[in-house]
């Protein structure tokens, strides 16, 4: 699903974002990426969604080398992928409804069809009953939900998160971290970044350790 093969990253900066990474990640996977800040995990997964374009190497997603892709697939090529961040950039002036129904409503799902969707990703993440509710009046475990909810409410085959639970104490990290493996254990190919080796640890799934841009461990 996710192979990389010699990809290296150097921002017009010259920083050194990724530096000669190979691994695969096969469809139905769930891994953990970890390594210091600035070690290169947002950098990784930006070159996975195409936010961002790699040096030298090759990064191939679900077969499709992503060199050959044009900008006018990006949408395309983005809208196959679920993507939750630390701070979950929820629009606090919709309803929780409203923010997971965003996405579908971008790529012009029917009213009906919206309505369907949404409630089934909010019943997965436990909050069928706060749709009407606007993202201020929930807590932080809460709305990180809702940030996932919206972020497989397109039934994505690849689900990424860059330090999903940052902002969570270790028991609202530890559910969150649940979520994640059930959407896996329905086949979603699930890629988290986390600095949390504690919980990581306890997880036991593949994990890729990245130092100053290189995979110094993967196991
Ligand atoms: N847009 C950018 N322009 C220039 N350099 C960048 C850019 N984004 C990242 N970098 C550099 O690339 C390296 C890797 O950064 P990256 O954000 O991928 O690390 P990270 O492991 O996600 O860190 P953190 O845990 O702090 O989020 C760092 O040296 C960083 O300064």
């Amino acid at each position: 699903m996710i192979q990389f093969d010699q990809v290296s990253k150097r921002y017009p900066t010259g920083q050194v974002g990724l530096e000669g990474v190979s691994f695969h990640i096969n469809a139905g996977e769930m891994a953990f990426l970890t390594g210091h800040s600035g070690a290169g995990k947002s950098t990784l997964l930006k070159l996975v969604m195409l936010m961002e374009r790699a040096t030298h190497g090759q990064v191939r997603i679900a077969g499709r080398n992503l060199r050959s892709m044009g900008r006018g697939e990006i949408p395309a090529h983005r809208r196959e992928i679920g993507v939750v961040f630390q701070n979950h950039q929820l629009l606090f002036d919709r309803s929780v409804f409203e923010n997971v129904a965003l996405p579908l409503q971008i790529s012009g799902y029917s009213r009906v069809d919206i309505g369907k969707r949404v409630r089934a990703a909010l019943d997965q993440v436990g909050l069928l009953d706060k749709e009407k509710l606007p993202p201020i009046s929930l807590s932080g475990g809460e709305q990180q939900r809702v940030g996932i909810a919206r972020a497989v409410v397109h039934k994505p085959k690849l689900l990424l998160a860059d330090e999903p639970t940052g902002n969570l104490d270790p028991g609202l990290s530890a559910e969150i971290m649940t979520l994640f493996e059930r959407f896996n254990q329905v086949g979603v190919t699930v890629l988290i970044a986390s600095h949390d080796m504690a919980l990581i640890e306890r997880m036991r799934h593949r994990v890729l350790t990245l130092n100053q841009g290189r995979l110094v461990a993967d196991g």
